[in-house]
């Protein structure tokens, strides 16, 4: 009987909220994507949403899905977990778990399976049934690196003193 209190979040719900909560720096109108990097010890190492590079404005580029190709944004937004790879300066990534509040594509599977990153805490797999994330399912099987979907338990989640 220590006392101490028995509601406080797991680990999951912890980092997937921290994953969350940096989605909503996105300007994305469409589709905001949060991710955290988390040491085997479950250390957070980095942080990172979609957004464009540095020195490429917000207001400048476009956030539009359709029409041009180099009118669209998928030409330039970096992708959140390639900005959280990216975004860790302290060395090594081998054996780390990556939350993730949405699957990733093929091109951020390529990005994990290099860095060393061996788990994924993945969301929502908002586009199963696209190239790009059945690529990436190939690739994440082929390379070992494990991921499996976050379930929400449901509680709300609030701040308090
Ligand atoms: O793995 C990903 N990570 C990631 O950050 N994104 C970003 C790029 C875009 O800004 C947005 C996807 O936009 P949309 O859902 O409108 O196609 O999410 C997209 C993917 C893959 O779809
Ligand atoms: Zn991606």
């Amino acid at each position: 009987m220590s006392g101490k209190r028995d509601d406080y979040i797991s680990w999951d719900e912890y980092f997937m909220g921290v994953a969350k909560l940096a989605a909503l720096r996105s300007k994305d109108p469409n589709s905001q994507v949060g991710s955290c990097i988390v040491s085997q010890d479950n250390k957070i190492l980095s942080i990172g949403y979609n957004g464009l590079p540095i020195g490429c404005s917000d207001d400048e580029f476009p956030w539009q899905r359709e029409g041009e190709e180099l009118d669209t944004k998928y030409v330039y937004v970096t992708h959140s977990e390639l900005n959280a790879i990216l975004n860790y300066r302290g060395g090594s990534l081998d054996g780390a778990k990556l939350y993730v509040s949405m699957f990733p594509c093929n091109e951020c599977a390529k990005a994990i399976i290099q860095s060393g990153i061996r788990e994924i805490i993945y969301a929502v797999d908002k586009y199963p049934d696209t190239a790009s994330v059945i690529a990436s399912k190939r690739m994440l099987n082929a390379a070992g690196v494990r991921y499996r979907r976050y379930v929400p338990t449901g509680r709300e989640i609030r701040f308090q003193v």
